[in-house]
């Protein structure tokens, strides 16, 4: 073969793929598209959209008209919503190589938010680097290194919970900042004045303005970040510029503290200060500050109101479900005894206090739509035509109410996860609760032991009863919540008293032993 013909046998062959791709590309575009409920001209479904109502239970709604991957659109952009574990893992698991970016999020930019892993774009150096750290230190082996923290945390919490009685819920906030704050910082909350305790709830609470991330008018249009604050859809940018120093604060002010401690060598181990370590004496980049800034900004922003919104739900759970209390208090009894308190080597031997744990994620997640991902290229599914750039949508509250899996979902049951062969319902675990693919949520394993040794020591030690009310009444709080990216129970009252006279000492005991 000569030169000529060889290459003319290359380029007719890249002439082929290429009318292939068209081809093929062109006749994926002919499918159909997700069928989705009826939208208005031009604004699609700005107006139906759900925003104070539980989302996540109208989009199950919806989903057994149209199916568990529908389609709807805001002015022309397409949202992509997915309503069943075996779609959500299909797609964001199984096709993670085109279903793990972030739709654009100019509002969180804004306010700061971009050094944070969940606003960071998939094909970028600065989520690989980000990533590693977490892969490194909160690894389900990593986590380990955390558990004395944990533990300390749980026996303050129920300390606290003894002496305070009614205030759970601003106890269990209070809990997983301290651990957050303790493992990023190496910070141990100590009273309520705590400077970390306050920027931490001001930083959280800008999740509550900013509106769902990458669903804003100024995300869909950006440039509207430019327009005066009067102009009609530009109030999420000027009330994000009000809080960028407030985000700010919250990253600086730490790193700044760990930074003269290690000057000092007064630093605690925590992962700032291991990753500081880690790079010596060398000298650190703007960008190399903003990625430390950010994990350790993540493991706070991330890990707080998650954790405590599912331990909140814990005590709701125990008012409503008496006998799961019960019950989870008797096999801490038979395992652990009366006359120390329980311990992660427990863990295996508790499995109704685990079935608890997972039932709270499942009962009422606490991401319910999840945080939603962005595909980067066209894909084809179920013979349905998805288009490069959807945000994708995983409807975790959806999956936890899946009839087809969970019998009686709005129940609080347990048992349901226990195998058959000893009465349970052998349902599968609720792993959606912590997202999907490569966007998975890499606090997960620390996650799980901070409620699950909070759990086990408040079953060891406390009861959790209902409030009475003037006339002497039993109030039964109804199952309320403020919605958001994270959904909160709203406050309920409650009382929590020592189980005994022992578990009482026990616990003053090993809170006397907490280094200062
Ligand atoms: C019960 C507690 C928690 C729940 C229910 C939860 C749930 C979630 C969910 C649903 C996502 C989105 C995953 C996706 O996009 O598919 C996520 C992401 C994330 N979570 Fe968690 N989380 C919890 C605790 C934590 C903790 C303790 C940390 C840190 C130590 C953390 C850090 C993060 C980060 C950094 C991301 C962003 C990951 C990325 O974008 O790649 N979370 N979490």
């Amino acid at each position: 073969m000569t030169l000529a013909e060889g290459c003319l046998g290359a380029v007719s062959t890249g002439v082929a793929i290429c009318l292939l791709y068209y081809f093929i590309g062109n006749s994926a575009r002919r499918l159909p598209l997700p069928p989705g409920p009826p939208g208005d001209p031009i604004i699609g479904h700005l107006r139906s959209l759900p925003q104070e109502n539980e989302p996540g239970k109208v989009y199950h709604e919806w989903a057994k008209k149209y199916g568990d991957v529908m389609r709807v659109t805001i002015l022309g952009r397409s949202m992509i919503i997915l309503g069943s574990q075996q779609a959500a893992t299909d797609l964001l698991e199984k096709r993670r190589g085109i279903y793990s970016d972030r739709p654009d999020t100019p509002v969180y930019d804004i306010m700061g938010w971009s050094v944070n892993l969940v606003f960071t774009k998939y094909a970028s150096t600065r989520f690989r680097k980000l990533k590693r750290v977490f892969q490194q230190t909160l690894s389900q082996n990593g986590c380990v290194q955390f558990q004395q923290t944990q533990i300390e945390n749980a026996h303050i919490l129920v300390n606290d919970l003894m002496k305070n009685k009614g205030d759970y819920v601003y106890l269990i906030g209070r809990y997983s900042t301290s651990i957050s704050m303790r493992i990023a910082y190496g910070h141990q909350i100590r009273s309520d004045d705590d400077e970390y305790i306050k920027i931490g709830t001001e930083g959280a609470n800008s999740f509550l303005v900013g509106g769902t991330p990458g669903a804003t008018m100024i995300d869909l249009f950006p440039i509207l970040k430019h327009f005066p604050a009067w102009f009609p859809g530009t109030h999420y940018a000027e009330t994000a510029r009000t809080w960028k120093p407030v985000v700010d604060r919250m990253h600086n002010y730490p790193y700044d503290v760990v930074r003269e401690e290690m000057a000092r060598g007064l630093a605690k181990p925590c992962i700032l200060a291991a990753e500081l370590q880690r790079r010596g004496e060398q000298v650190l980049s703007d960008e190399d500050v903003s990625v430390l800034k950010g994990v350790a900004g993540a493991v706070h922003a991330g890990g707080t109101e998650t954790t405590s919104a599912s331990l909140a739900l814990f005590a709701m759970a125990m008012l409503l479900y008496p006998e799961c209390q019960k019950r989870g208090q008797e096999e801490v009894d038979r395992v652990v005894g009366r006359d120390r308190l329980p311990t992660f080597e427990d863990k295996s031997s508790l499995p109704y206090v685990s079935c608890i744990v997972q039932e709270i994620l499942r009962w009422h997640p606490s991401v319910p739509s999840g945080v939603a991902h962005r595909s980067t290229e066209d894909d084809i599914y179920r013979g349905m035509f998805i288009p490069k750039g959807s945000v994708v949508i995983p409807n975790i509250r959806g999956i936890s109410l899946d009839e087809n899996v969970y019998k009686n979902p709005t129940d609080f049951n347990p048992n349901r996860f226990l195998p058959k062969s000893v009465g349970g319902n052998g349902e599968p675990v609720f792993s959606a609760a912590f997202g999907f693919g490569r966007r998975i949520c890499p606090g997960k394993y620390l996650a799980l032991r901070s409620v699950w040794i909070a759990v086990a020591t408040m079953l060891s030690t406390v009861h959790i009863t209902k409030a009475k009310d003037k006339h002497g009444n039993e109030i039964v709080p109804p199952l309320e919540f403020e919605h958001g990216l994270i959904s909160h129970i709203k406050n309920f009252p409650c009382n929590v008293s020592a189980r005994s006279e022992t578990a009482h000492n026990l616990v003053v005991d090993a809170v006397g032993y907490i280094d200062g």
